[in-house]
């Protein structure tokens, strides 16, 4: 597109806006990522005004409610609405939007930038502790384009945590720029407009699972569509359901999170995490506290979704095995990004399909072929067969105890089984 046709598209953006009962009124947003993309629009639905903030990869809709008894200057006129939730005081997120000609990027620019969905340029984060500050993040620049995936390692304390906080909005930069989806979040922007943001564009992984032990899987992975709002009850549990079965525990929906494995949990996890079409998924150390066939089984599906659904994965680890399947693996130490590894295509791809073939081979119940696959550890692999075949487990004849254990399955406990919970299931 010619810089003459951009230009001219921005001034009829600017004139549309300008058009709308909700003039000149606009989220506030600074120029940054996929800006010359950005529009902002309103209609009246349902009595509602509805604002739509839209780039070239994102967009959250907003319901703009003229507030009562607020007359004080048209900004403090209105009440943020997002899904179900009243955001109060967002009458100070709702500034004058004056875009100018020149605030526009040059064609060239608009090509290098169209993919971002995440810019950090030369920010900064210090914790207070009592009177000292601790630098966490030391002048941190990154982009992160749609689509990729971006593992982040780095020596502990580096900050790695502080950065995905960073990322995922939950704590705020103390210096810097920082964009997500071309909004850009600055130390004064409103808790409720980050909220939105989670809840719209986000979605988390912890190491810790971070499940609601007193509800069900199902209705873990239910609550973030509640809390948006949008779907009806039946939409939600439908749509639940059929993520559970996307990563395989479709079996499982009434159990707590205590009845489920490390790995199961993380399923779950996950799977409330893409509940709401995030652009975006952030997890910290997802594989944490995961055996090797729970880290593939929960890494196949974290690249299932990256590929075939084109989902922004970023994922900081501990687990340098995992780095080839990102795009680009980010190194930090003291603060700062100290190296950006791109990994070639081929190898990637090469590490992923062992994957599939190792996930395959767990389904199907062979460990054996698990092991033969899993590549890089094939010497060991030869090692701990000839370990094994040497290795003779002996039970000393006075441990009847151990002689005697019965071999039968074990059989999957559902909530009835428990007294405690079957009081609340049966309600
Ligand atoms: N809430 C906090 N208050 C004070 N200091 C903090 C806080 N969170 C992190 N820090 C400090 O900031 C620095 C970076 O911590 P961060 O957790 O981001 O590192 P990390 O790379 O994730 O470490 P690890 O790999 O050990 O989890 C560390 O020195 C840490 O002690």
């Amino acid at each position: 597109m010619s810089s003459n046709n951009q230009n001219k598209k921005n001034k009829k953006g600017q004139q549309q806006q300008k058009q709308t009962s909700q003039d000149d009124q606009s989220l506030e947003f600074d120029h940054g990522v996929g800006s010359q993309d950005q529009t902002f629009n309103s209609n009246k639905r349902n009595g509602n005004q509805i604002g739509m903030y839209q780039s070239r990869v994102c967009s959250t809709e907003f319901i703009i409610e003229e507030s009562k008894g607020v007359a004080n200057g048209i900004t403090d006129a209105f009440t943020l609405q997002v899904g179900e939730t009243r955001l109060q005081s967002a009458s100070q997120s709702i500034v004058q939007q004056d875009h100018d000609d020149d605030e526009y990027e040059t064609d060239e620019e608009i090509k290098d930038n169209a993919k971002e969905v995440i810019k950090l340029v030369n920010v900064h984060k210090t914790y207070l502790l009592g009177l000292e500050g601790v630098p966490a993040l030391r002048g941190v620049n990154l982009t992160i384009n749609d689509g990729e995936f971006i593992t982040i390692l780095g020596t502990s304390g580096g900050g790695k945590t502080t950065l995905l906080n960073i990322i995922g909005t939950i704590d705020k930069p103390s210096k810097g720029d920082v964009y997500i989806c071309g909004l850009r979040i600055k130390y004064s922007t409103k808790d409720q407009l980050l909220a939105s943001i989670r809840l719209n564009k986000l979605g988390f992984v912890f190491q810790t699972f971070n499940l609601i032990g007193s509800l069900t899987a199902l209705e873990n992975v239910e609550l973030p569509m509640q809390l948006r709002g949008k779907l009806s009850r039946e939409q939600i549990r439908k749509r639940a359901i059929s993520l559970l079965e996307e990563v395989s525990l479709g079996s499982r929906l009434d159990h707590f999170p205590n009845q489920l494995s490390g790995g199961e949990q993380q399923r779950v996890t996950i799977a409330r995490a893409i509940a709401n079409n995030p652009s975006i998924i952030l997890l910290d150390e997802p594989t944490g506290d995961l055996d090797t066939r729970s880290t593939d089984i929960v890494m196949k599906i974290l690249v299932d979704l990256n590929v075939k659904k084109k989902i922004t994965m970023i994922m900081v680890t501990h687990d340098v095995g995992l780095k080839t399947f990102a795009n680009r693996v980010v190194r930090m130490a003291d603060g700062k990004v100290n190296k950006i590894e791109e990994i070639d295509p081929v190898l990637r791809n090469e590490h992923i399909r062992h994957l599939d073939d190792r996930v395959r081979a767990i389904h199907s119940g062979n460990q054996k072929d698990v092991l033969a696959i899993r590549e890089g550890i094939k010497e060991e692999n030869d090692e701990t067969s000839k370990l094994s075949s040497k290795t003779k487990v002996v039970i000393p004849d006075n441990f009847t105890a151990l002689k005697n254990v019965s071999t039968t399955k074990t059989s999957v406990r559902k909530p009835q089984d428990y007294p405690v919970l079957r009081e609340r299931f049966n309600k």
